[in-house]
């Protein structure tokens, strides 16, 4: 679209209503250092969504009709049928909700700072906690997985999910099975910072609007992720917020993909691919639920390999170097002997 029919269509849009048009400009989204295209939003009856599901590439489905039942989980909803059960709530003192492997914290031993705080609460809790936010309080966002101590009500919506339409994906792409569903619910603002995932994802919106900028596996090298050992395993070191240009001069190739999605929209995270995920500023909390899925049996080898193929092969080879070092800090200079000036 021109600038100018933008204009003019943002000049006819009634900002009372705050209508999304999922024009990015309309938005006027914070604009990052690297240069991003449209994820196609398609019908999924389209056969070029199909196609797009079946080569692993990004994108949204708008009437798949996967979650209606749930597009009604605002608040209010979630507070009264969630039952008295306590949900993982992350506490943070920025916008920032970078993920971290509770587990990898201790073996880990150098001093690691886990940037976010985790409580349990009630939903209504986390309601009052959200509710009664003011700036320079402690941002929240609840991510606690769908399980059978939900309510009646929340498990009536989510047994009547599209699951015909769920299984046919997972079979006419030889996925393994769904692993997990992650209720989501974040503060207007909130983000998950860079990072990948080791699972196909259908990931639902409902309540909300969420900017999701996404970037190829062969991007790797210019994403820079943590050792695999690390606590932020498969998250990136970059802030976006604040690139470091000179330590990750690989920054300046980077070229991603992003969509707005609003309630009803499906967007397909193909494993492996890296993902921002950031609750538009203003445009009120967010209600999200994903589809986690494992990858499938890995067919026959083909070659030449596929990018995340690398990936999987790298994060071997990290993995089999700590469990034979057995030194952390012993990785980087035997890899460096390895390489540089042989390799290099
Ligand atoms: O669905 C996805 O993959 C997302 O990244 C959605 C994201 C929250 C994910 C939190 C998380 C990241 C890594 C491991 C466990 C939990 C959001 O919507 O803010
Ligand atoms: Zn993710």
């Amino acid at each position: 679209m021109s600038v100018a029919s933008d204009q003019m269509e943002e000049e006819s849009v009634d900002h009372k209503q705050h209508v999304v048009n999922h024009n990015l400009t309309a938005h006027h989204l914070k604009q990052y250092f690297f240069p991003t295209e449209h994820v196609p939003r398609l019908s999924a009856s389209d056969p070029l969504a199909s196609q797009l599901i079946a080569e692993e590439k990004p994108v949204v489905l708008t009437d798949t009709n996967l979650c209606d039942t749930a597009l009604k989980w605002d608040l209010d909803y979630l507070a009264q049928h969630m039952g008295a059960e306590r949900y993982m709530v992350f506490l943070s003192n920025n916008h920032k909700f970078k993920y971290y492997d509770e587990a990898k914290i201790k073996q880990y031993k150098t001093n690691f700072v886990p940037p976010t705080r985790r409580v349990d609460l009630t939903f209504p809790e986390f309601v009052k906690k959200l509710r009664e936010w003011k700036p320079g309080d402690e941002r929240v966002y609840l991510q606690q997985g769908l399980n059978n101590t939900v309510g009646q009500a929340i498990v009536m919506d989510f047994l009547q999910f599209n699951w015909q339409w769920l299984n046919m994906q997972q079979n006419n792409n030889n996925w393994g099975p769904l692993t997990s569903n992650l209720l989501l619910v974040g503060m207007e603002g909130n983000v998950t910072p860079v990072h990948y995932d080791e699972q196909q994802n259908f990931f639902s919106q409902l309540v909300g609007y969420k900017r999701c900028i996404l970037f190829a596996p062969e991007h790797y090298e210019r994403l820079y992720p943590y050792p695999v050992y690390h606590p932020h395993d498969r998250q990136s070191q970059v802030d976006f917020d604040d690139p470091d240009m000179e330590k990750f001069p690989g920054l300046k190739l980077l070229q991603g993909m992003e969509a707005v999605v609003g309630p009803g929209d499906v967007l397909y995270i193909p494993m492996y691919w890296w993902h921002q995920i950031e609750s538009l500023p203003h445009l009120g909390n967010t209600v999200s639920v994903n589809f986690w899925y494992k990858g499938g049996p890995t067919e026959k080898i083909e070659y030449p390999l596929k990018p995340r193929q690398k990936l999987a092969i790298m994060r071997n080879v990290e993995k089999m170097l700590l469990e034979a070092l057995r030194e952390p800090a012993e990785v980087g200079p035997l890899l460096r002997s390895l390489v540089l000036g042989r390799y290099t």
